[in-house]
């Protein structure tokens, strides 16, 4: 089977800096698959150089099966598009934002017509077609950008950072949306900084087989796998031990060791063999526990 997403040796130097260094992956088609890391790490810059927005200094980037540089007309047919920046024009109506998408795609009509209005039906926003797009919340824009992005039946869809600044039951709307689209057969690929939503996106649902999670930090991948195999790897069993307080700008925060094990079972048996166990704890390890091992840092 082609792959959906691939990227080989792929560097991308910004002042002689590597911000993409040295980058190696394939996505299948029909995987959901989340690239996680802090900030700066390098995954706007991934996406940017996958949607040909940006070209690679090094390496080769195929989307659809096409390359991204000399097939780039046929790679930009084959994906869809959410940026960080909502870029939807505030002084059109949704239906005239949608119109113009269709149009720059040669979508002929009536079919462009029927296209918007299923796609608008999708994301819940057939009756606000007529309003100016600066009325909408930021939910709506984001669902505006994802209806337009599938206008043209791309098979891939990538979203930089979907739900950056939009509140709780906005997010999960938005995981629903994409978890549907994922479950209908697309590819997607997005990136994030929130765990929660790599957890929930990437977690097995259904039948579906679960998303896989890549880990980018100073530009390279440092760490890849479901979120079963990662806790695998590092271990699924933690041991949290209080080793001192900080003091942060006038207030006091613990300070944590954090010791992993293969299973909860062997964590448990290594917190009975202490004979103090004051400022231990217990506990299943999750996504951000893997992360702060690794990178030795917290998530913004
Ligand atoms: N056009 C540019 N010129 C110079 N440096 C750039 C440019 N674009 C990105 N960078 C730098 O490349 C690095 C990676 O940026 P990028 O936006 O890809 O990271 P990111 O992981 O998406 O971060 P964030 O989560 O904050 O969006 C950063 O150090 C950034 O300052």
């Amino acid at each position: 089977m082609t792959a959906a997403v691939s990227l080989e040796n792929v560097y991308k130097f910004y002042d002689k800096r590597p911000v993409v260094n040295d980058l190696s992956f394939t996505i299948e088609t029909g995987e959901i698959f989340a690239l996680l890391g802090p900030n700066g790490a390098g995954k706007s810059t991934t996406i940017r150089m996958l949607t040909t927005l940006t070209k690679p200094s090094e390496g080769r980037l195929e989307v659809g099966g096409y390359d991204v540089i000399n097939q780039s007309m046929l790679a930009k047919k084959s994906i869809g598009v959410v940026l960080q920046q909502v870029s939807v024009d505030g002084d059109l109506t949704v239906w005239e934002n949608m119109e113009l998408h269709g149009r720059l795609h040669h979508i002929p009509n009536p079919q462009r017509k029927q296209k918007i209005n299923q796609w608008l039906e999708y994301v819940e926003l057939a009756d606000r077609r007529n309003d100016l797009v600066k009325t909408l919340s930021g939910g709506m824009k984001r669902r505006l950008q994802i209806a337009r992005a599938l206008l043209h039946q791309p098979q891939i869809l990538f979203l930089d950072e979907p739900t950056v600044g939009l509140d709780p039951q906005t997010r999960r709307r938005l995981w629903e949306i994409i978890r549907d689209l994922n479950k209908q057969g697309m590819t997607i690929l997005l990136t994030t900084h929130y765990m929660d939503e790599v957890e929930y996106l990437c977690d097995a649902f259904g039948s579906a087989k679960p998303g896989r999670i890549g880990i980018m930090d100073s530009g390279k991948l440092i760490s890849l796998g479901t979120l079963q195999e990662l806790r695998s790897t590092y271990g699924e069993g933690l041991v949290m031990k209080q080793v001192g307080v900080n003091q942060v700008e006038g207030d006091t925060a613990n300070s944590w060791e954090y010791l992993f094990f293969p299973t909860l079972a062997a964590a448990n048996d290594y917190l009975e063999q202490q004979q103090n166990k004051t400022g231990m704890m217990v506990r299943p390890s999750n996504l951000e526990d893997i992360f702060v091992e690794l990178t030795g840092r917290r998530l913004d």
